[in-house]
């Protein structure tokens, strides 16, 4: 049997048309601001696509441009005078930056209530005890994708791989945070295929094509591609869509996902009112009131 599809962007789609109808009916005008540093072709496109559908929920985009040379510090002061502007409410750092670029000194300089794409260390604290804030695009667009398929993770072995500050490790927290019971797996993990077969969920944020092989997923698994690579392929072979219970696509998975988490993450930066209706999370979590999933377990 080939799996149902959670599909992301009929579920974008729905996210965006509830955040263009919140901002229509508020006197608000949210407005996020790009830093895009360098000349990585794939970061403006993805900046692009940010961009055209930000404006078209009614977020307005002020677009900083750095040049590949530039140091940490002047990235760190770019970012600090969006911090100091009133009038921006979301500031996204298009990853990855330069080498030269100390990347966590530059997300860590973005001031908390501006740091839309979840991205800073207190953020990552944030996620890792569940205490609000927001969450990161990629990883709070999944566990929407999640909850809206009532997808349930309590007790269940999920196993996320991919360790990155902005997906693979955010993303564990998240899902332990939801009662989950999480194995990391990365580049030195010397048993892949036999954690994934052992697993229930998988989550696949490791960026390399196709490492996820179709027969090492288990019948009926949950399998989430977070891969984005040339040609439409992502981080598993497609044919685990005849194993799996639930995967998502690519393209039309996770990408869809991350774009409408940012937005509506801006809108609520500044102040709309954002119900979680807007962002599909309000419906019923299918794990939710579980016995035994207080946040006070060991
Ligand atoms: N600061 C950040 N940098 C990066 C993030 C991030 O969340 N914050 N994520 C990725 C790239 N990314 C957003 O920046 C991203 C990648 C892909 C998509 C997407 O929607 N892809 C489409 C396919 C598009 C196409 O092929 O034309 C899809 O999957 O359907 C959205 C966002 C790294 N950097």
């Amino acid at each position: 049997m080939t799996a149902q599809i959670l599909d992301g962007s009929s579920v974008a789609t729905q996210m965006l048309a509830s955040l263009r109808s919140a901002i229509a009916d508020s006197v608000l005008h949210p407005t996020l601001a790009t830093v895009l540093v360098g000349d990585d072709p794939a970061s403006h496109t993805y900046v692009g696509m940010k961009t055209r559908r930000a404006a078209s929920v009614g977020i307005a985009t002020r677009a900083v441009t750095v040049p590949a040379s530039a140091s940490t510090d002047e990235v760190v002061q770019v970012v600090a005078a969006l911090d100091a502007d009133p009038y921006v409410h979301g500031i996204l750092v298009q990853h990855p930056l330069p080498a030269q670029v100390d990347e966590r000194r530059v997300f860590d300089t973005i001031a908390d209530r501006k740091d839309v794409d979840g991205v800073t260390s207190a953020s990552f604290a944030s996620m890792s005890l569940n205490t609000g804030g927001f969450r990161g695009c990629t990883p709070g667009g999944i566990l929407t994708l999640l909850d809206h398929f009532e997808i349930p993770l309590t007790g269940r072995r999920a196993v996320v791989v991919g360790r990155s500050p902005i997906l693979g490790l955010p993303m564990g927290m998240l899902m332990l945070a939801r009662d989950a019971t999480v194995t990391y797996c990365h580049s030195r993990t010397s048993d892949l295929a036999h954690q994934i077969r052992d697993a229930e969920v998988v989550i696949a944020a490791a960026g390399s094509p196709q490492l996820v092989k179709a027969d090492w997923v288990a019948r009926d698994a949950v399998v989430v591609d977070a891969g984005y690579h040339p040609g439409g392929i992502g981080d598993v072979e497609p044919g685990a869509a005849e194993r799996a219970g639930w995967i998502t696509p690519v393209p039309g998975g996770v990408g869809p996902m991350t774009i409408a988490t940012l937005l509506t993450h801006t809108a609520r930066a500044a102040g709309v009112d954002v119900t979680p209706a807007t962002d599909a999370t309000s419906r019923v979590r299918s794990d939710a009131g579980v016995p035994g999933s207080s946040s006070n377990d060991r």
